[in-house]
Order: structure tokens, then C-alpha cells, then sequence
């Protein structure tokens, strides 16, 4: 288990005010990020699985699903692309508590966008979005560098809660002609 690093998750309004308006808009848009990358690229999307399975869950994840640390849940890592660039690099987690019935679910997605499951039943609720610059030690080494702008959420749907998380690459910003050094 790596060792957590100092940071922390902060809310829009601990952030909104020192954030550049092209960051924020992004770090806390409520819609559905796959619907925006679809139309952003012109509906050059794709998802890129990673890894799929049951880990034991980072001390962040727990606190955010409020289970105890070191509990275990159905992972999956992913990038999503535009124009087969990787534009995001993506980690969904749910406690395997939670997860009665639904991990077969998941498992089955593949290909196809999770966001497709989260927006297209209304029973799932957003939680608040929260955004950090991702610890490095977190992302897959082919995109691992100090400084890239990440948020997630919590979606509840009954006893369920699916934390989703999405780091923005340098390759979205700078299809949108944004210096990623600059944010
Ligand atoms: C939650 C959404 O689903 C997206 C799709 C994901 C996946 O397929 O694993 C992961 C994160 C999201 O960016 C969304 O579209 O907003």
C-alpha cells in the first residue's frame, strides 16, 4: 500500500478562487465527462481498460466510501481517449460491501463507458466533486509527472456508492491549445 502523500481532496469553493477559469471549468463540471470528451473530439472516444478487479482500496477511497481502511473493492482503471490520445486517465471504486450484484456489472463493462451506466440510471446520485493535483505515485507510469489536475466524486444509488476519479492529461489541454504547464 503506498504510503499516503501529503494532499488533500478540496472542495470548489476552497479552490475556485485561485483557479484558472479553463481549469475550473473543467474540474467541476457536473455533467458527464465521457459525453463532453465524445463532443469535444468530435466523437472520436474511446475507453482504454487498464485494470479491472478486486484490490485493497487506498486510505483516501475508504474515508470517501466510509468504509475502514484497508477494505477491499471492485477497481477499474481506464483511460479515455480523443482521437486515440489518452486525454484522461480514469480510476473507479466501489467497497465490496456495497457492491451485492452489481461487480457483475462492472465487470462487464469493458469497452463501453462507465459513464454510460452512472447518467442513464436516475436512481444514481452525484456527490460533491473535490479536485487535487494527483499524487504521482498514483497513475500508471507511461503518464506518471508532478502537478496534474484531478477531481472526483461519489455516485450513491441506494446502499451503492462507485468513487470515481478522472486526472486530466497534458494531451487534453493541449488539443484545447492550453499550456499544461500553466495550470
Ligand atoms: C462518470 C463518467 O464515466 C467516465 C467513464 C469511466 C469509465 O469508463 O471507467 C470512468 C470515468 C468517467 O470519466 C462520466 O462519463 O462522467
Amino acid at each position: 500500500m503506498t504510503a499516503a502523500p501529503a494532499f488533500h481532496w478540496l472542495g470548489a469553493d476552497q479552490l475556485l478562487p485561485a483557479l484558472p477559469a479553463g481549469l475550473a471549468d473543467w474540474l467541476f463540471d457536473t455533467g458527464s465527462l465521457t459525453r463532453r470528451l465524445t463532443a469535444l473530439s468530435a466523437g472520436r472516444f474511446a475507453v482504454t481498460p487498464l485494470a479491472e478487479g478486486w484490490q485493497s482500496l487506498r486510505d483516501d477511497e475508504c474515508a470517501a466510501l466510509g468504509v475502514a481502511p484497508g477494505s477491499e473493492g471492485w477497481v477499474r482503471e481506464v483511460y479515455l481517449l480523443g482521437g486515440e490520445q489518452p486525454w484522461v486517465f480514469a480510476r473507479s471504486v466501489a467497497a465490496r460491501a456495497a457492491l451485492e450484484g452489481f461487480a457483475p456489472v462492472l465487470a462487464e463493462l469493458g469497452r463501453r463507458p462507465l459513464g454510460e451506466l452512472l447518467f442513464s440510471d436516475p436512481a444514481f446520485e452525484r456527490g460533491a466533486l473535490q479536485a487535487t493535483r494527483y499524487p504521482p505515485a498514483w497513475l500508471p507510469a507511461a503518464v506518471r509527472r508532478e502537478g496534474l489536475w484531478g477531481r472526483r466524486s461519489c455516485f450513491h444509488r441506494e446502499n451503492l456508492a462507485v468513487l470515481v476519479a478522472e486526472v486530466f492529461l497534458p494531451e487534453l489541454w493541449q488539443y484545447q491549445g492550453i499550456d499544461p504547464d500553466a495550470l
